[in-house]
């Protein structure tokens, strides 16, 4: 007798059909969704601003519509049951949900009391919560003397480890994290990413991301919405990215850095077998050392295509300093002094790189350089800045999108000037549909589009000091705002540029300063600092992605005979 195989487990997430629409809005959000995620399985979620990611996991454990009003139609399962058969906090002990905006996740005092609040609620024993506060801390990277600091006086990067943290100790079967890494250094990112993806205990994942260098190696599968709210693609990360491009760059969407080399290799016709996740993987069939000159020949204009296109721009010529600070002494508001003796010089026009590991202090010497911050000792010469703050919605004061914009013109332009200006940028930012809903309704990209929107139609402020501004917003944000700090460049406005991401200071900063151990660690030329392998380890940064291209150009130059690029 022949026994059946049992049956599949049932999904950890399932969509079937689900519509959602907000309030008085013109369409829902999302919809018709039909998707799941398997038991086991870590799946990315990817979609370009405004696409309903967040609105998709916030509907998944009955967030939308208990606490955000909403209409849902459609079948939602969590473990095979449906979802909204219990309350929201019900599913605590199943899902474990990481929210896009760690500080909406955060409401304890201090770090510890954050740390053991889901526990405490379970009613666990004291000594086994603090076991469990410890082990958290050291997987997520959190120093132990941190356990009593209090949560609101920590840098973003390390507000957003917290809340992870503070998700990752709930330890439920099905982890669900919304743009987990947006505010983190490339170091804990990386850490991070491993510790959510580990295969360790069987934990299903589902991620939602921009950053995807070093995540999309360890994911399963991808769920791709388009721009209408509906699953576009769907399937094995390799396929996706080689054979669907085009989709997804129509719809705004990031692709990994070795996405756009293969794409070269492939017009070249020396691509890997199978689609790469890495710029080493896209390369690693074509080693200098061993291959032929013809193929080399072939290969070589693809990669130097590939670099041209992550280099940085050529150098502008001395010009005048704007901004200067002399023996600076920097300190967060109200808090101790963390930057001294810096000397700084910012020229007017250029556009000045800010790097280094969460808490290293680029927040507060960015308010310094603006004048927002007074300094503690020291000098600074030169005009206020503008300042794009790393949580968008801190700099919104207005109850419309549209009335958010006029707040950057001037009191003594003529009212339909302010409103010809305020239709422009909300055009070019993608936020026409959008003029009359309140700033705070937005998605988090469209938050940071608008915030950038607004302090870039100011014509007010010659220096910009911009945080992070590129979190969480998707290719098509990303590129508008690189034209938009280009085109401001061209203008003669100067711009600090605070990031964690490496291969966009290559692109857009000639010149970088590494912020660290208590000061300037150095300040140069972006790509002498990203080529010192030990200088970058000291600053707790990693190479860009776009890194082993280059050192492939080497060898490749090498092996012909041919004059090295620098
Ligand atoms: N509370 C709300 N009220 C009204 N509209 C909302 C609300 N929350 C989100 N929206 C709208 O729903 C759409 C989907 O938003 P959602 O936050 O799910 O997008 P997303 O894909 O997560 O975007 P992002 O990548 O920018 O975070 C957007 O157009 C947004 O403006
Ligand atoms: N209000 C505050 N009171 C006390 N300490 C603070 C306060 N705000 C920030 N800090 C501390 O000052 C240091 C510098 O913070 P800052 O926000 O400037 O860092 P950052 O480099 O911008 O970090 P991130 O990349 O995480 O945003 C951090 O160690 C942080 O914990």
């Amino acid at each position: 007798m022949s026994r059946s195989a049992p049956p599949p487990p049932e999904p950890a997430a399932e969509w079937r059909g689900v519509e959602v629409a907000y309030p008085f809005a013109r369409r829902p959000a999302i919809g018709p969704v039909d998707c799941q995620v398997r038991q086991g399985e870590r799946v990315l979620l990817l979609g370009p601003s405004g696409s309903g990611k967040s609105t998709l996991l916030l509907a998944l454990t009955g967030l939308i519509p208990d606490s955000i009003p909403a209409e849902v139609k459609g079948d939602i399962r969590l473990f095979g049951r449906d979802a909204g058969s219990r309350k929201p906090w019900d599913w605590a002990r199943h899902v474990a949900q990481y929210f896009q905006d760690a500080d909406q996740t955060l409401c304890g005092m201090r770090v510890e009391d954050e740390l053991a609040f889901a526990l405490e609620n379970r009613a666990m024993p004291p000594e086994t919560i603090a076991r469990a506060v410890t082990e958290v801390m050291r997987a997520v990277g959190l120093p132990e003397e941190w356990r009593q600091r209090a949560s609101a006086q920590l840098s973003g990067g390390e507000r957003q480890l917290v809340a992870l943290a503070a998700t990752l100790i709930q330890d439920a079967p099905l982890f669900v994290a919304d743009e987990p890494t947006a505010h983190l250094a490339p170091e804990a990112a990386r850490r991070l990413h491993a510790l959510l993806t580990g295969r360790e205990g069987g934990r299903t994942v589902l991620i939602v991301d921009h950053r995807l260098d070093g995540l999309i190696e360890s994911i399963d599968r991808m769920i791709v919405l388009g721009r209408g709210g509906t699953v576009v693609a769907e399937g094995d990360p390799r396929r996706i990215f080689r054979e669907e491009r085009m989709l997804l760059q129509s719809h705004g969407i990031w692709c990994p850095a070795s996405s756009a080399l293969d794409a070269e290799l492939m017009r070249a016709g020396v691509a890997a077998p199978i689609g790469p996740l890495s710029v080493a993987e896209a390369l690693a069939h074509l080693d200098p050392e061993s291959l032929s000159p013809s193929c080399l020949d072939k290969a070589r204009p693809a990669v130097e295509a590939f670099v041209a296109s992550v280099s940085p721009p050529i150098d502008l010529h001395e010009s005048p300093m704007l901004v200067q600070v002399r023996q600076a002494a920097c300190a967060p508001f109200l808090g101790p002094t963390v930057l001294r003796g810096v000397d700084l010089t910012i020229r007017q026009g250029e556009i000045l790189g800010v790097l280094g590991r969460n808490g290293a202090g680029k927040s507060t010497l960015g308010l310094c350089l603006a004048g927002l911050l007074p300094l503690k000792a020291g000098t600074r010469r030169g005009p206020a800045g503008g300042y794009a703050f790393q949580r968008a919605e801190n700099q919104f004061t207005a109850a419309t999108v549209h009335e958010e914009l006029l707040t950057a013109l001037p009191a003594r332009m003529k009212a339909d000037e302010k409103d010809r200006r305020a239709a422009a940028a909300l055009e070019t930012w993608g936020l026409a549909a959008l003029a009359r809903n309140h700033p705070f309704e937005l998605s988090q990209g469209q938050k940071r589009k608008l915030a950038l929107a607004t302090l870039t139609l100011s014509d007010h402020w010659p220096l910009l000091v911009l945080d992070e501004p590129m979190a969480g917003l998707d290719a098509s944000g990303a590129a508008l705002l690189s034209q938009e700090i280009l085109s401001l460049r061209e203008k003669g406005r100067t711009i600090a540029l605070i990031t964690h991401d490496m291969d966009l200071a290559l692109k857009l900063c000639p010149r970088s300063i590494l912020v660290g151990e208590g000061g300037i660690l150095a300040d140069g030329p972006t790509q002498e600092l990203m080529n010192d392998g030990v200088l970058m380890a000291r600053a707790g940064l990693t190479e860009p992605a776009s890194a082993a291209a280059t050192r492939w150009l080497k060898a490749a130059a090498l092996r012909l005979g041919a004059p090295v690029p620098c």
